[in-house]
């Protein structure tokens, strides 16, 4: 059960399938606090299954089998549940927000589990998030399905940040973004870690990934194919011509 000196995250030979088909091939990664992985790959390479199967949320034609440890308790027979009550939150890709309700109400609803009995935890945790993200205060009362595409983005992290965790899972925030916006959301992404919460980022934007993450893994067809310090893998040949080169990370 302790925690000293366990990685915030561990995983070791996480598979994945749906039905009989392989997904994701007996993964391994660590996340230490306050670091951020990154784990890049094409479309279909299998990055969503991985942060589904982390928070053992396969669709039901899904299923996983592997360890998950966090800050040493292993959480792999877990509900999701119980995984958000121990820490670990996954903002999807699709960003899920609810479309008719104020920018607070999303967020309170991130909260909600935490501090459901206690008003002035999530008053404060929702402070923290306006100060991380001030273009949500200034739109706090506005109708989450009118934001901008980065303003979701946003609200879709801070929202995933009101459950105070420990581990954020980031499925391609990038997704669908304008370069610039790209830019503000991986500044973001890069000032969550004085939080001392553990970043673990899918993303088909290898470059952006990689200029924020300590580490690094290259997924293609559900098996990590490389891994190394961030700033190695911005150098490989293979990483260079898969996924930084002329026309690297074209989405179909
Ligand atoms: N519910 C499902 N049932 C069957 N196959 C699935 C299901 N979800 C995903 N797959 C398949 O699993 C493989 C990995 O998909 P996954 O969504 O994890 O990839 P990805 O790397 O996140 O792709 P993208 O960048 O396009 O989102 C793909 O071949 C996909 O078709």
């Amino acid at each position: 059960m302790a925690e000293a000196n366990q990685p915030l995250l561990q995983v070791e030979g996480l598979s994945a399938r749906y039905g009989k088909v392989p997904a994701l091939a007996s993964t391994s990664l660590t996340l230490a606090p306050g670091g951020i992985v990154t784990v890049i790959g094409a479309n279909g390479a299998g990055k969503s299954t991985l942060l589904n199967a982390l928070m053992g949320a396969l669709p039901v034609n899904g299923s996983e089998s592997g360890s998950v440890r966090l800050g040493g308790i292993e959480v792999s027979g877990w509900d999701v549940a119980r995984r958000v009550g121990a820490g670990m939150s996954l903002v999807p890709e699709k960003r899920e927000l609810f479309a008719s309700m104020s920018v607070k109400d999303n967020l309170l609803l991130g909260g909600f589990r935490r501090y459901c009995a206690r008003e002035a935890g999530w008053r404060d945790e929702m402070d923290r998030v306006y100060a991380l993200f001030p273009r949500l205060a200034e739109r706090r009362h506005q109708q989450a399905g009118t934001l901008s595409g980065g303003e979701r983005q946003m609200l879709a992290v801070g929202r995933a940040l009101m459950a105070r965790p420990r581990v954020l899972l980031l499925d391609e925030p990038s997704l669908g973004l304008a370069p610039l916006v790209v830019r503000e959301i991986f500044r973001i992404v890069a000032g969550l870690r004085d939080t001392g919460v553990g970043i673990l980022l899918v993303e088909q934007n290898a470059r952006a990934a990689l200029q924020v993450a300590d580490h690094g893994y290259v997924l293609e067809a559900g098996e990590v194919v490389l891994s190394g310090p961030a700033r190695e893998l911005e150098g490989n040949p293979r990483v260079i011509e898969s996924y930084l080169g002329l026309g690297a990370g074209k989405r179909v």
